[in-house]
């Protein structure tokens, strides 16, 4: 593994985004792989770690929230650590290079078109954020522009400017975020200028991403995470798949070349659409997708008497719940793969199938958020039925 160590002056004045930057990077895998131990080895030995080679500039989104910065102009940046003071970023070694002049496209757009930043406390001003998406298959970027109010003066000028500050930039939208409160993305989007989206790759299957799809931010590790689950569950065309929280069908539409039939559940409308949408555009005929709650299906597919053979799990950082696990082992597949960004609700929800008989094969811990406390695992269950595996 590389040994590069990166100097970040945005550190010292209090941005939050990478707490652990000044922690060699083989230690702070060290550090991943003994939480993890200490939190799951109660199942089984853990896998050495997958780190990255090149742990920089991974992100393929970023959010920079708008400010008035010095000599009162307006600027862009993230929240210092624990506050709602900007902390202007100009580069992050975090972010794909294509998202940073993205953003400073877009500064230099707003100030031509002197739009003044959203001032939270009073309520006043129009532009809050902007979000940028980089695809990694494409080299194209989406902007979202989310701004307090619907009407955005000059919004020819804008956009032409941007385009021509970063000819990346494939499409353009307006997010209208009126709510005063912390969430970024406000319900209702105007496309600007290109499709509204932009498409990516990930283990082969095409996406289409816009400014509210959920997708992993680090696709290079997406995959290496992705990959481990699939041959984990040990795929070979005949199975039935279930991809329980599937967001927009990442992990059924990576298996579903692999698998006899796949069923994905998502309860939030939007990612389950998306979902179904990306399942056309793959000519995956043999993958289906549906908006609702993981438990109640997997609840009501157990009490139908219906089978999978597989079940793909990726919840939120909550973990599971005993009724979705119980109705999960009720259907008896073969193997069990759980993803899981919280190792400590995974402890939990492991607790219970081992309370019912499933044992971990795998357990294999994947770095997708390096300078981060974050770590994410797969863990591959099996039953022993009859003594043996
Ligand atoms: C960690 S994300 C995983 C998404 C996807 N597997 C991926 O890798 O991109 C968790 C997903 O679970 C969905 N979700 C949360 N609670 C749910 C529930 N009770 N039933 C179904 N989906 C749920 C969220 O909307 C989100 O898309």
């Amino acid at each position: 593994m590389a040994e590069e160590r990166h100097i970040c002056a945005l550190l010292r004045q209090g941005c939050g985004g990478c707490p652990l930057l000044e922690t060699p990077y083989p230690e702070q895998l060290r550090q991943k792989q003994a939480r993890v131990e200490a939190l799951l080895g109660e199942f089984g030995p853990v896998s050495p770690i997958l780190g990255m080679e090149h742990p920089w500039h991974y992100r393929n989104k970023a959010i920079s929230t708008f400010c008035t910065g010095p000599g009162r102009r307006l600027d862009s940046g993230i929240y210092a650590a624990g506050t709602h003071r900007v902390v202007p970023v100009a580069s992050c070694l975090l972010h794909h290079p294509a998202l940073d002049e993205a953003v400073e496209a877009v500064r230099r757009a707003a100030r031509l078109c002197r739009y003044e930043p959203y001032q939270e406390d009073r309520g006043t001003g129009l532009v809050r954020h902007v979000l940028v998406r980089h695809s990694r298959a494409t080299g194209r970027v989406l902007v979202a522009l989310v701004t307090a109010a619907p009407v955005l003066p000059g919004a020819r000028a804008f956009v032409s400017k941007v385009r021509e500050l970063c000819p990346q930039v494939e499409t353009i939208v307006q997010n209208i975020n009126p709510r005063r409160s912390s969430a970024v993305l406000g319900p209702r989007e105007k496309v600007l200028w290109g499709r509204g989206y932009i498409e990516d790759t990930l283990c082969g299957v095409r996406f289409r991403l816009g400014a509210s799809s959920f997708y992993q931010i680090n696709p290079e590790q997406t995959e290496v995470l992705y990959r481990t689950a699939l041959d984990g569950a040990g795929l070979d065309g005949t199975q039935t798949v279930v991809d329980a929280y599937c967001g927009v069908g990442t992990i059924g539409l990576a298996a579903a070349g692999r698998a006899r039939r796949v069923l994905g559940v998502e309860f939030n409308p939007s990612a389950a659409r998306c979902a179904a949408q990306n399942a056309r555009a793959n000519g995956a005929g043999n993958a289906r997708f549906l908006c609702a709650d993981a438990t109640a299906y997997l609840q009501g597919m157990a009490a139908r008497g219906e089978r999978a053979d597989v079940v793909f799990l990726d919840p939120p950082r909550a973990g599971s719940t005993p009724e979705f696990l119980g109705a999960v082992d009720r259907m008896g597949p073969e193997r069990i793969v759980y993803i899981s960004c919280n190792p400590e609700t995974q402890r939990r929800d492991l607790r219970l199938l081992a309370g019912r008989g499933w044992k971990a094969r795998l357990l294999q811990p994947v770095d997708l958020f390096p300078h981060t406390e974050h770590v994410e695992c797969v863990a591959v269950l099996a039953k022993i039925r009859g003594g043996g595996m």
